[in-house]
């Protein structure tokens, strides 16, 4: 297959692994004579600028006439972290585009890549996509919420409740930017996280889906994900597969500290699942309707506290690479 790639780079992401990721990228296309241009995201949302840009004169949908033809494919290449590709997949549904990307991991969390099975390490994930002969269908998760009237779509997790709140307060944190610096970015989320677990309080949810309505009183943590990872690699959902047109919601509930921390150690034996306190559904549309505001993300960007009576469907995404 012959391509035309469209890099576009998020030096920011991951802080400062971005740079070094599309560093790598483009040394890697002038040394093997690849057809390339870059693109530098320069300020927060410029990406989406960029995508829109490429996708009005550059990029092309994936069918029959493309496939048959002689001229290099044009294929958005987007280097950066899980919440780069979602702000350009969200200016794609935005505007109704239905056009393939490829994808480079260079954020912290990298959940997708991890996801999809696409590598951890860019050159092996770029030699995944350049060996690849056609996309594969991905599923990702549309949402759509009345409160505030906001849709859009996620590639990995959308959260309500303690993730979202971990997400908000780490990048709230200004000690976050100081120890970005350092690399030690993580130490922040790990501090916001130790502080939530003893302060975010149940907020009860009412769940639709498959024709029957749950009610939790005290809900936790409550998170659609299209597969297993959240929160940069924990599996909280190790049965959900993002090339199945399902989505996988997990509950767990408000639980006394000591058995809030077994709960940990299960997640982190991979034995939470079995735990009367988690609670798993799968469907491939669901409501959740939550009347205490608090906090939400959608692949680790935050949306500010508020009631939801969010519905999630599923929509097909064509990422070019191979497994
Ligand atoms: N040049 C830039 N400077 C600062 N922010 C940027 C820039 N370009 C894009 N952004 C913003 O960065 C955010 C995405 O960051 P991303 O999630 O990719 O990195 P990360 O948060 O470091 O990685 P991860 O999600 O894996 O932890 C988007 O909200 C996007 O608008």
């Amino acid at each position: 297959m012959k391509f035309h790639f469209h890099v576009l780079i998020n030096q920011a992401s991951g802080s400062g692994q971005g740079k070094k990721v599309g560093d790598k990228i483009s040394t890697l296309l002038l040394e093997k004579n690849f057809l390339h241009t870059l693109y530098y995201s320069e300020y927060a949302g410029h990406e989406r600028e960029i995508a829109r840009n490429l996708a009005e004169t550059t990029l092309l949908p994936w069918n029959e006439e493309t496939k048959e033809s002689e001229e290099p494919f044009p294929l958005l290449m987007v280097i950066g972290g899980d919440g780069t590709l979602h702000q350009v997949i969200n200016e794609f549904y935005r505007l109704n585009y239905d056009l393939p990307v490829s994808y480079i991991p260079g954020g912290s969390g990298n959940d997708f890549a991890r996801g999809i099975g696409l590598s951890l390490k860019p050159e092996q994930a770029f030699w995944q996509i350049v060996k690849a002969p056609a996309p594969q269908t991905i599923n990702t998760i549309v949402y759509d919420e009345k409160v505030q009237q906001e849709t859009g779509v996620a590639l990995n997790n959308v959260g309500i409740g303690l993730d979202a709140a971990i997400v908000a307060t780490t990048n709230e944190s200004t000690a976050k930017k100081q120890l970005n610096k350092y690399n030690l970015g993580s130490l922040s989320y790990i501090s916001s996280i130790l502080k939530l677990l003893f302060t975010q309080k149940g907020f009860p949810i009412l769940v639709e889906l498959n024709g029957n309505e749950h009610f939790f009183k005290k809900a936790f943590l409550c998170t659609t994900t299209n597969h297993p990872y959240f929160g940069g690699g924990v599996a909280i959902a190790p049965m959900a597969q993002a090339d199945k047109r399902s989505l996988d919601l997990v509950v767990v509930e408000r639980i006394p500290m000591y058995k809030l921390f077994w709960l940990i150690i299960k997640l982190a034996r991979k034995t939470h699942t079995t735990s009367k306190h988690f609670h798993h559904f799968t469907s491939s549309r669901l409501r959740i309707v939550s009347t205490i505001p608090q906090y939400g993300q959608a692949d680790g960007e935050v949306l500010q506290p508020q009631s939801f009576d969010i519905t999630f469907t599923t929509r097909n995404q064509l990422v070019w690479y191979q497994k």
